[in-house]
């Protein structure tokens, strides 16, 4: 284990390579991401962003082409290890997917479907649902009708609902990919200032395509072309004073 783990790295990622089939996707990515903070993930399309952010939960292995290797521990622990179990991954390392995929149920069975499923006693499912919704930021819009379908929720509302349905089980890390880019700039502002208040209990790993919304939420950021890694620092220093041409290049918009 690394030192790292002792100043705070959630996330260390060593010689990370990914191939789907023949397509060599990910190069060598080694990466330290900190605990408690919000870590974005910028790049023109297809510089495997997306990609990337599968691999810290294994959602790629539901992928048949798909081959990884190199190492990703998150909190000391080897996820790719053969004993770890996936469904106890997911849980510890949640994610939400760029178009809101609430169940087909009650926005109260929504956010209770994780912690039934992981063995939450029925008494204790009234406190986890509502304070799963305070953490979402959606109780004050839902508490008087949480019986209703979840699918009669606005767009914004429905991606609150995912991310606070991410937090019933008590996930350590929140994997947002693209959280944002369906949502009017009003659903957008509330999907913004919600990351930066859980920040606080849980770290944050984000793909955005856009750069304004990197700037404004997030504390790192990494950039990405052709599946490298090309340069990772705090959000200030990507934007201003970037070390690598590349960076550079697309943060001023010459290419991307
Ligand atoms: N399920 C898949 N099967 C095969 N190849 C894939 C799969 N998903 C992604 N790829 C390939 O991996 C590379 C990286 O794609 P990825 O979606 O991770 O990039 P991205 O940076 O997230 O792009 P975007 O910003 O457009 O979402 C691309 O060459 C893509 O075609």
């Amino acid at each position: 284990m690394s030192d790292n783990f002792t100043n705070g790295t959630e996330i260390e990622v060593r010689d990370l390579n990914l191939w789907y089939g023949e397509n060599h996707a990910l190069h060598d990515i080694s990466i330290d991401i900190p605990k408690n903070s919000v870590t974005a993930f910028i790049g023109p399309s297809g510089c495997g962003k997306s990609t990337f952010l599968r691999c810290l939960n294994r959602m790629n292995d539901l992928i048949p082409s798909c081959r990884i290797e190199g190492d990703v521990n998150i909190n000391g622990e080897d996820i790719y290890s053969r004993d770890v179990d996936v469904v106890d991954l997911r849980k510890r390392v949640g994610m939400v997917f760029q178009k809101p995929n609430p169940f087909p149920m009650s926005i109260y069975d929504n956010i209770a479907y994780g912690p039934r499923i992981h063995g939450a006693k029925k008494k204790d499912l009234d406190g986890v649902v509502e304070d799963a919704l305070k953490s979402g930021a959606l109780w004050n819009e839902v508490s008087d009708r949480l019986k209703v379908s979840a699918l009669d929720l606005s767009g914004g509302q429905q991606q609150r609902l995912c991310i606070a349905r991410t937090l019933a089980v008590k996930p350590e890390v929140i994997l947002l990919d693209e959280p944002a880019s369906a949502l009017d700039p009003i659903s957008t502002g509330k999907i913004e200032d919600l990351i930066s208040e859980l920040k606080k209990n849980y770290t944050i790993v984000i793909v955005t395509h856009n750069m304004q919304q990197a700037a404004r939420i997030s504390d790192y950021t990494a950039f990405f072309l052709l599946g490298d890694l090309i340069e990772f620092g705090k959000t200030e220093q990507i934007f201003e004073s970037p070390k690598e041409k590349e960076t550079e290049d697309y943060i001023t918009g010459r290419f991307g």
